[in-house]
């Protein structure tokens, strides 16, 4: 696979987006206008630092406004139309993307179209350059790719082919197995970009939210594998415009667009179920697939401003099973659930790593390092267990280790046996954690946790939360060994605002678990009585079953997938734990349930 991207996708400069380009890997770059016109360099300077850098220029783009125009109109166009393929001499491309008309068309017959593109695939013969037309979502007349290719068709000219882009195809809901009619060799251009499913007009949608492949609600995989099926060999070229990415440091961009198309390609030739050579990083190594993963041995919280996370933990039976012989850090553990605490970490209570089991250490990290995840060694010396320590876009540290009884014996031993190990109250691990997203890294960090570890899923569900929607997405991986939801948080969160922080614990019999922790005194998060008495209009659970849960405080869901329950422990700072019981293979996190949860805390934090 050929890779490139346009420039668009990424901010800085256009020196800095070429550096960006070349440091994470691509192949070659597309230039975008604006990014030529806006800069002091020559043609003929960026043409010689791509090839410097070791970058193809692939394509040049775009062209606007030409077809279906007056005769008076069209000679102007094709002026200009001639002024860029000098442009594009000195730059050394030799395609040239024309998106379909959005403005001067004045005729919406497809034969005017027709005739005025053979007159520019003459003028492109001349100048030794191809046209790649692309029909853009909100073209004036051309608005489908399959109308853009029936217009190519009828031009039948050497020089004149499509661009298919997945944004223009995929947001007017256009079923991509229609691509088969196109041959490859007229494919002069494909670009890529996902998308979040929203319901807007295509142009904004288009110009400011799209995403990188992996991160959005679209099936990339399946789109690529309908392009490669016709026989396109050209470049696979990201073209994401989006606001935030633009924003961002370009070196970070361009690593996180890069391991979007990697992923792609592991993506597209499993579907395939094709030997085209397992994917490769940018030095043509193999990368190995996702860690198949058993779980988190650990999660490692700070320790909270007054003790919280303690004496949460001490509150649902953990014990405390002393220091780390060599770091400021404890382990607490029940029922072989290990939570580690950080008491040098300062400042609120904070979800600071992931202990993520591997069978291979090196494998994992391999993977990591060629998506470009950044690097933070563990704290290790001796004989202590060798993980290998990763950065998430979020902040969130992972640390994969293949064995847990390594770094176990770095902490003294249990003071007794694990009473519980069959208590009707046993804890069965952690059923997911939750981890805040920055906004501007949220889309980021989708990618990051399908990509790096292999987790699915990740579709948004915006929870009404008391200060508004909190946009909430869950990812898990095959098995659901390890469950994520990443939460954004509405609004601008401001500097007094702390967040809460939660993880949820896996119960076997969250009633037997919470009538024991009552007894012990445990404060569970109060659940007013108008929630039961909805739960009993909307489901059909016994008054007996209804009395049981509004006595422990337990909430209830049922879908086609199961039934759950889940309780809260009071927050602590800004801390609190979930208990959760998931029967008969439910597959959800409760959602319906989120509003009375936040509203109950809010009402703490207000009282
Ligand atoms: O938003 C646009 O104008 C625009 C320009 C060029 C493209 O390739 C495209 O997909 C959109
Ligand atoms: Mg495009």
């Amino acid at each position: 696979m050929k890779t490139s991207i346009a420039t668009v996708c990424i901010g800085g400069t256009l020196e800095a987006k070429l550096a960006a380009t070349a440091a994470a890997g691509f192949d070659g770059i597309e230039v975008f206008e604006n990014d030529l016109i806006g800069s002091d360099l020559s043609p003929e300077d960026i043409r010689s630092m791509c090839g410097d850098l070791g970058l193809s220029i692939d394509l040049y783009q775009p062209f606007r406004d030409f077809e279906g125009v007056t005769e008076e109109q069209l000679v102007k166009n094709l002026r200009r139309a001639e002024r860029k393929f000098e442009l594009m001499h000195r730059l050394g491309t030799d395609t040239i993307l024309v998106c379909s008309n959005v403005a001067t068309a004045t005729d919406s017959s497809d034969s005017l179209a027709v005739d005025q593109l053979g007159r520019l695939g003459e003028l492109a013969a001349k100048h030794e350059v191809k046209v790649a037309y692309e029909a853009l979502a909100w073209g004036k007349h051309v608005s489908r790719f399959l109308h853009s290719w029936r217009i190519v068709e009828a031009v039948n000219h050497a020089n004149v082919g499509v661009c298919l882009d997945s944004f223009h195809i995929l947001s007017r809901g256009d079923d991509p197995a229609g691509i088969a009619a196109i041959p490859g060799d007229k494919i002069f251009f494909c670009q890529l970009a996902d998308a979040p499913a929203l319901s807007m007009d295509v142009l904004s949608w288009s110009r400011h939210y799209r995403l990188f492949p992996g991160e959005g609600a679209w099936d990339l995989p399946a789109f690529v594998s309908r392009v490669l099926d016709t026989g396109y060999a050209g470049p696979l070229s990201l073209e994401v415009f989006n606001d935030v990415f633009r924003q961002t440091d370009p070196f970070v961009t361009a690593k996180e667009a890069y391991r979007s198309l990697v992923s792609l390609d592991e993506s597209v030739q499993a579907s395939r179920g094709q030997a085209l050579g397992s994917t490769v990083d940018a030095a043509g190594s193999a990368i190995p697939s996702a860690p198949a993963s058993s779980g988190l041995s650990f999660i490692e919280l700070s320790e909270g401003l007054s003790h919280e996370t303690p004496q949460l933990l001490n509150a649902l039976g953990f014990q405390d099973v002393g220091l780390h012989r060599r770091k400021n850090v404890s382990l607490w553990t029940r029922d072989g659930v290990n939570v580690v605490v950080n008491h040098d970490l300062v400042g609120p209570a904070a979800i600071a790593s992931l202990g993520v089991d591997v069978p291979d250490v090196a494998a994992a990290s391999q993977r990591a390092a060629a998506l470009h995840a950044e690097v933070t060694p563990r704290d290790e010396a001796g004989d202590e267990d060798s993980m290998a320590g990763f950065v998430t876009p979020d902040g969130t540290k992972l640390f994969f280790s293949a064995d847990k009884r390594r770094w176990r014996s770095e902490f003294p031993p249990a003071p007794e046996g694990d009473a519980s190990q069959t208590a009707p109250t046993r804890f069965d691990g952690f059923d997911h954690i939750a981890l805040m997203q920055p906004w501007q890294r949220a889309d980021e960090a989708v990618l990051f946790y399908r990509s790096v570890l292999g987790l699915s899923g990740a579709g948004s569900l915006d929870v009404p939360g008391v200060r508004g929607l909190v946009q909430s997405r869950t990812l898990e991986s095959p098995g659901s060994a390890i469950r994520l939801a990443l939460n954004v948080p509405p609004g601008e969160p401001n500097v007094e605002t702390i967040l809460p922080v939660h993880f949820a614990l896996a119960c076997t019999n969250l009633v037997a678990t919470v009538r024991e922790l009552k007894a012990a005194g445990v404060q569970l998060l109060p659940i007013p009585r108008n929630y039961y008495d909805d739960l009993q209009a909307r489901f059909d659970l016994t008054d007996e079953e209804i009395e049981t849960y509004q006595s422990l405080d337990i909430l209830f869901d049922r879908d086609a997938s199961g039934s759950f329950l889940q309780a809260y422990t009071t927050t602590g700072g800004n801390l609190f734990i979930e208990l959760v019981e998931r029967q008969d293979g439910y597959t959800g996190y409760g959602a319906a349930n989120a509003p009375v949860r936040m509203a109950s805390q809010q009402r703490r934090t207000t009282a």
